[in-house]
């Protein structure tokens, strides 16, 4: 069976409908990279001109160097070991280096530690604007929907609109929101979230927090404080520090997660507004960097298009056609 057969058939393992938001989300990236590989596959000849060209197109399409590198170098192997001669035999090789490279060393850590017979507490990190409230909402209304109860924390008492943004989303989805006033302790909201949770029996607890990049002190000193109070109260938590980032803002988006790697521990990575960018090699770009795993992906601003990341459906919609023509 060639590599994209059994790429298919492992996709269609999930629901119809998740290949089907993840076709729609990255068609974009899949129109500007595959189709900008299509000229270099269609070369005459497997030599140094292709490998720059295809090393352009993965630059442009915010792989990132180091990662674009690496891929390429591999390339170069699998094509000297296999004896490769045709470009066209290059995409299935290529698809599978980049499979590879998503899934990074422990293909088990992407999925969510949170515990079944306790309070999880999933902790929200991000600068404003990215989706961080949005993205707060539609994994509220996933959790809903797996049967968990949820309650939310609006630690970002920095802005006035966030925690009212927050609260629109808990009336959306039907969950209760813990708040105080703008520009309170968040450490002490979260604190009575976490109270709160308890209280009324809740499974999960999702914190918002400000993202205020400016003053790297300050972010490094509330997050602490928050994570001393979390853990204080719940031990083993957060559960979860998940950073959120703006996949259309490129390379501006590694320097965010750098930041916050280095104030926090993030444990995953929420790339939002997947489906507005032709620019989502970013996601490569960020596991091979960061080691940090990418965890959901928004496709969309429906309620229900924050999805977890799957690499293996990634790298479906990203070569779908080349899929079915094969399949
Ligand atoms: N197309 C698309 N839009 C998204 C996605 N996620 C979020 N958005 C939109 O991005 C915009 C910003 O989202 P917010 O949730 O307000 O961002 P935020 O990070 O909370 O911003 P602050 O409230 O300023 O901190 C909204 O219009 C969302 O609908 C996504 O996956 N796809």
């Amino acid at each position: 069976m060639s590599f994209f057969q059994r790429l298919k058939k492992s996709v269609s393992q999930t629901t119809e409908s998740v290949t089907q938001k993840f076709k729609s989300g990255l068609s974009k990236t899949s129109t500007s990279l595959v189709g900008a590989m299509d000229t270099v596959f269609r070369r005459s000849k497997i030599d140094e001109d292709l490998y720059e060209e295809l090393e352009e197109i993965l630059i442009a399409a915010d792989v990132g160097v180091n990662a674009t590198m690496e891929i390429v170098e591999r390339l170069r192997t699998e094509v000297k070991e296999r004896k490769v001669k045709e470009p066209e035999a290059l995409k299935p090789l290529l698809s599978e280096i980049l499979l590879e490279i998503l899934k990074g060393e422990e293909e088990e850590d992407i999925g969510m530690n949170t515990v079944d017979d306790d309070l999880s507490i999933i902790l929200f990190v991000g600068v404003n604007g990215v989706g961080k409230t949005t993205t707060i909402g539609k994994l509220a209304h996933y959790y809903k929907e797996q049967g968990k109860k949820v309650v939310l924390a609006a630690g970002d008492t920095f802005r006035a609109g966030a925690i009212e943004q927050l609260e629109v989303w808990g009336d959306r989805v039907g969950v209760d929101v813990i708040r105080h006033q703008a520009g309170s302790d968040p450490a002490a909201v979260i604190f009575d979230g976490i109270q709160a949770a308890r209280a009324r029996g809740a499974d999960i607890l999702i914190c918002d927090t400000a993202g205020r990049l400016q003053n790297k002190v300050n972010l490094m000193e509330e997050l602490k404080k928050v994570h001393r109070v979390i853990g204080r109260e719940v031990p083993g938590a957060p559960h979860e520090t998940l950073l959120v980032l703006d996949a259309t803002t490129g390379q501006n988006a590694m320097k965010q997660a750098q930041i916050f790697n280095e104030a926090t521990r993030v444990t995953g990575i929420v790339l939002t507004k997947m489906d507005g960018t032709a620019k989502g090699g970013i996601a490569l770009a960020i596991r091979r960097e960061l080691g940090v795993p990418v965890k959901w992906v928004g496709l969309g601003e429906k309620m229900d298009d924050l999805q977890p990341f799957d690499s293996e459906q990634f790298i479906h919609a990203l070569f779908v056609e080349e899929v079915e023509k094969e399949a």
